[in-house]
């Protein structure tokens, strides 16, 4: 290693923190990497071939390899090694030194390593990055919060590393404290929704359409060059046209059908509970890769609900690209409407328009539709939720029939369609001018005394029910 001082250091050489460096340096910053494991440490070193990085397992000379103030990445996994980490690292840092999780890490984790860092004069900020192994080597989205003047110290290595769109990079200063992981979380929120509804599609053009693998994936490449276009469809496409390496066919129809998950959808549908924020389409995601996990409960139910599949769907690919078009809108409005409540919530102070901007390019959602979503927050800066931008209600309502049309005939064949149903029921409980909520109310207070409003005069109402 040189005696050189680094730009940049990185600690958690895996995945995500191996490519990120390399990233890094491609771009004219000198960067030093930390892990405990010495063959990630050479693999690093051997795949960089040059002196702008370095790597080793040694806590002391990482630190004493870093300029000052020293700007120290985590690529670990959330949870206890990131404390670890800190903890280790905190009698050797001075002040000013500036910690960066960029890991998925609970925000209100991130908070408290923010405050207890603060302490000690040590910033500490919560940066989510998506993209996957190729977007932290290629440029991801990053999603960072904490102290702004801080941030300056990171903003160039951070805005040379993302993507760029339109020759603007996917990086910005979201907030203070825990927004940076918040907006992550957020983010993987909709990504879970996003996927849950293409598999519906997905579904349906199999079952319902008895498409060959080779049509769908063409049809997935057609919708990915217009409105569609994301990133999601883009990889849908090229998963159905790959082979079985090991038998023939496709290999998609090899893989187990039980989703795993890490955590973060969960998050996210928990703390829009907590929130009171309806985000019904990540709710139905999570809960499918639940039910999906029941695998054999699911195999006997199969044999003893053995039903008569209805032959057909009465539908065309349009009509099932207008569905998820607008299925998809949904979702965005539903993550958005969640961090615009948390904003207040938690004082963030986001900016929804900056959000969807870094979100265009390098992240798991990025769509050609985050222009037109970026687009309705400049246009009215305090816009209260994406539904009510006039362009966006344009495409809604010129889409919504066929959305309605989709998961008619979903459930008339007995397929499962939870999250492009929890898309449609959202949108027409959100744009019902009255709901019959207001029997629930009469029902409350006729058990429990709970008392209710009425709609001709103010007031709080209580009624004796019973003749
Ligand atoms: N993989 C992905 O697509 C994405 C991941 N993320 C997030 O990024 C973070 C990292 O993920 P990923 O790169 O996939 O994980 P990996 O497991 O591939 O890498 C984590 C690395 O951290 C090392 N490590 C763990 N503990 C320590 C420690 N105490 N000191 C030094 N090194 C340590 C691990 O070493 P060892 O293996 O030897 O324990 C490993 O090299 C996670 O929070 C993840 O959720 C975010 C976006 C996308
Ligand atoms: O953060 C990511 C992308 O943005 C990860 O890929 C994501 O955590 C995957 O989540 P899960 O394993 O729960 O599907």
């Amino acid at each position: 290693m040189s005696q050189e001082k680094y730009d940049f250091g990185l600690i958690g050489l895996g995945v995500m923190g191996k490519n990120f460096i390399l990233n890094v340096a491609d771009h004219g910053f000198s960067a030093l990497g930390y892990d405990l494991d010495q063959g990630k440490v050479e693999g690093l070193i051997e795949e960089a071939g040059n002196d702008k990085v370095s790597a080793t397992t040694d806590a002391d000379t990482f630190l004493a390899g870093l300029k000052r103030p020293r700007k120290i990445m985590l690529l670990v996994p959330a949870g206890k090694p990131v404390d670890a980490v800190i903890e280790s690292l905190r009698p050797k840092l001075d002040e000013g030194d500036i910690i960066i999780d960029g890991g998925n890490s609970f925000y209100t984790d991130t908070d408290r390593r923010f405050e207890s860092l603060a302490k000690d004069k040590i910033h500490f900020f919560g940066a989510g990055v998506s993209g996957g192994a190729k977007g932290a080597r290629v440029g991801p989205s990053i999603m960072p919060g904490g102290n702004k003047e801080a941030y300056e110290h990171i903003r160039p290595i951070f805005e040379a590393a993302s993507a760029k769109v339109n020759g603007e990079p996917c990086v910005a200063h979201l907030g203070n404290g825990s927004a940076g992981n918040y907006v992550k979380m957020v983010h993987n929120g909709i990504e879970y929704g996003l996927m849950q509804l293409i598999s519906e599609v997905y579904d349906i053009m199999k079952h319902g359409l008895r498409m060959s693998n080779v049509e769908m994936k063409a049809t997935f490449e057609a919708w990915n060059q217009a409105e569609l276009g994301s990133f999601l469809t883009e990889i849908t496409a090229d998963i159905l046209g790959v082979p079985d390496d090991l038998e023939t066919g496709a290999l998609v129809d090899a893989i187990l059908d039980k989703a795993k998950q890490k955590g973060t959808g969960k998050w996210t549908s928990q703390n829009a509970m907590d929130l009171g924020v309806p985000i019904p389409t990540v709710d139905a995601a999570v809960r499918m890769r639940e039910i999906s996990s029941f695998k054999s409960m699911r195999v006997e139910a199969a044999k003893l609900y053995t039903l008569p599949m209805a032959e057909r769907a009465d539908l065309s690919t349009d009509e099932l690209k207008a569905a998820l078009y607008t299925s998809f809108i949904v979702t965005y409005a539903q993550g958005l409407h969640q961090l615009s409540e948390a904003s207040k919530e938690y004082n963030y102070d986001l900016n929804l328009e900056v959000i969807a901007k870094i979100w265009r390019g390098g992240c798991i959602i990025r769509a050609k539709f985050l222009e037109e979503i970026r687009k309705a927050y400049s246009f009215n800066k305090s816009l209260q939720h994406l539904l009510l931008n006039e362009q966006i209600a344009e495409l809604v309502k010129t889409n919504l029939p066929h959305l309605a049309k989709v998961c008619a005939e979903g459930m008339r064949l007995g397929l499962p369609v939870s999250a492009l149903a929890a898309s449609l029921n959202y949108f027409n409980a959100f744009k019902a001018e009255r709901l019959p909520l207001n029997l629930i109310q009469a029902q409350r207070d006729y058990f429990g005394s709970h008392t209710y409003e009425r709609l001709d005069r103010p007031g709080i109402f209580h009624t004796e029910w019973e003749a």
